[in-house]
C-alpha cells in the first residue's frame, strides 16, 4: 500500500516518516477489522440480532471512511474516535447477547484502542471498557468466568498499553536522533525547509517577519591543523553552548555543514537579526575558546520577504556570508532585498510610456 508522500522526502523528513508511520497503522487497523467484521453483519442479521447487525453496519462504514480519507485526503476521518466507540459497544453488547461468542472480540478491540488513541485516551477508554465487561460478564456468567474474563482482559490491556507505550517512546527517540546533530545537539537540516516554510507562512498570512542569520567559523580549518580534531569538535559544542545561551525559546539552532550555523529568529526584523548577530560575533570573539584558542566568526542576516521561497530566503543569506567572508571575516553582512516582481501591468505600463 503506497501514500502520496514519495519514499525520498520520507526518509529526508523524520517528521513525515513518523506521520507515515502511524497513518500505515491506522490503515491496516481499520482494513483487517473491515475484512473480520463485514461477515458478521450477515451472520447476526440471520440470527434476529438486528441492532448488532447494525452497529457492526456502521462500523465497517466508519473503517471504509477512515481508509478512504486516509488515502483520497491525508486526514483521518473523525480523528479515527468511531472505530474505539462501535468496537467497545459491539463488543459489550455481542457478549450480552451472544455469550462467549461476543466476549473473544473484546479482546483484538482492547488493543487495538491503544494504537489508534493518545495514549492517555486509550488507558481512560479502556478502563470503562474493561468495568463494562466485567458488569456484562457478572451478569452473564458464572463467578468463576467473571474473575477470569476480567482479569484476562485487564492483563491485555496491561501488555498492550506497556507495547504501545514503548513504541511511542522508541518512535519519539527516533525522531530525535534524526533531526538532531549529535555533535552538538543542535537541529540538522533534515527540518530546515519545513521550519523556513512555517516563516514564510506566518508572513504570508499574517504579516510577521522572520529573519535568519548565518554564522560561519573563521579559519576553522586551522584550528583543526593546529589544536586537532577533537579539540576543533569541542569548539564546535561550546559555540552551540554560547549561541543558545543568547537566544530566546522560539529561536531554533541549526547546524547545516561542518562549522555552519543557522539561526531562525520568527518575530525579527532585519535590523533586530543584525544587533544579534554582532552581539554573537562579539561574544565568540571575546573569549578564546577551551581557554586559550582564539576563533572569530563571519555571519549574515535576512528578513524574509514576502513572496520569496525558502531557498530563495536561504541563498540570499548564503550571498552576503560568502561577502563577509571576502571582505575581510569577522563581520556582520546583510542580505540584499530580493529585486521586487514586476507585474504585467507594470510592464505594460513601462512599455506604453
Ligand atoms: N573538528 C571538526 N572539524 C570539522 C567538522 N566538520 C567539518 N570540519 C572541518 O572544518 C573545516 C572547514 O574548513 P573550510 O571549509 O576550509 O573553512 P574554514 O577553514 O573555516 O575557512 P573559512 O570558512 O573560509 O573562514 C575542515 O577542515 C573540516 O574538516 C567537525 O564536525 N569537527
Amino acid at each position: 500500500m503506497k501514500f502520496s508522500v514519495p519514499p525520498d522526502s520520507l526518509a529526508a523528513n523524520p517528521t513525515l516518516a513518523v506521520l507515515g508511520f502511524k497513518r500505515q497503522l491506522v490503515y491496516h487497523l481499520h482494513f483487517w477489522a473491515f475484512v473480520a467484521v463485514a461477515p458478521l453483519v450477515m451472520v447476526q442479521w440471520q440470527q434476529s440480532h438486528y441492532l448488532l447487525s447494525a452497529i457492526l453496519v456502521l462500523f465497517c462504514v466508519n473503517a471504509l471512511l477512515v481508509i478512504a480519507f486516509l488515502k483520497l485526503r491525508g486526514t483521518y476521518f473523525l480523528k479515527g474516535r468511531l472505530f474505539p466507540l462501535l468496537a467497545v459497544v459491539s463488543a459489550a453488547y455481542s457478549t450480552h447477547i451472544n455469550g462467549h461468542a461476543g466476549l473473544y472480540w473484546a479482546y483484538p478491540a482492547a488493543t487495538a484502542l491503544f494504537f489508534l488513541l493518545p495514549l492517555r485516551e486509550a488507558i481512560a477508554s479502556n478502563s470503562v471498557f474493561v468495568v463494562i465487561m466485567a458488569v456484562v460478564s457478572f451478569l452473564r456468567f458464572p463467578e468463576a468466568d467473571f474473575w477470569r474474563i476480567t482479569f484476562s482482559l485487564g492483563l491485555t490491556c496491561l501488555f498492550a498499553m506497556i507495547f504501545a507505550w514503548l513504541v511511542g517512546k522508541l518512535q519519539h527517540e527516533l525522531t530525535r536522533l534524526a533531526t538532531t546533530d549529535p555533535l552538538t545537539g543542535c537541529l540538522n537540516r533534515s527540518q530546515l525547509a519545513d521550519i523556513l516554510n512555517g516563516q514564510i507562512q506566518m508572513r504570508e498570512r499574517y504579516e510577521r517577519v522572520s529573519s535568519l542569520v548565518l554564522l560561519d567559523l573563521d579559519y576553522f580549518k586551522t584550528i583543526n591543523d593546529q589544536w586537532g580534531h577533537l579539540a576543533g569538535d569541542r569548539v564546535l559544542r561550546e559555540l552551540a553552548l554560547r549561541l543558545r545561551k543568547r537566544l530566546r525559546e522560539s529561536d531554533q539552532l541549526f547546524r547545516i555543514g561542518g562549522e555552519e550555523f543557522m539561526l531562525v529568529l520568527p518575530e525579527t526584523r532585519q535590523k533586530d537579526a543584525d544587533a544579534l548577530a554582532h552581539q554573537l560575533l562579539t561574544s565568540i570573539s571575546a573569549r578564546p575558546f577551551l581557554e586559550d584558542i582564539k576563533v572569530t566568526a563571519s555571519a549574515s542576516v535576512a528578513e524574509v520577504s514576502k513572496g520569496e521561497t525558502w531557498s530563495v530566503w536561504l541563498n540570499r543569506a548564503d550571498q552576503a556570508l560568502y561577502q563577509a567572508k571576502s571582505q575581510g571575516r569577522n563581520q556582520v553582512v546583510n542580505a540584499a532585498r530580493p529585486l521586487p516582481v514586476i507585474g504585467r501591468g507594470a510592464i505594460d505600463e513601462a512599455d506604453s510610456a
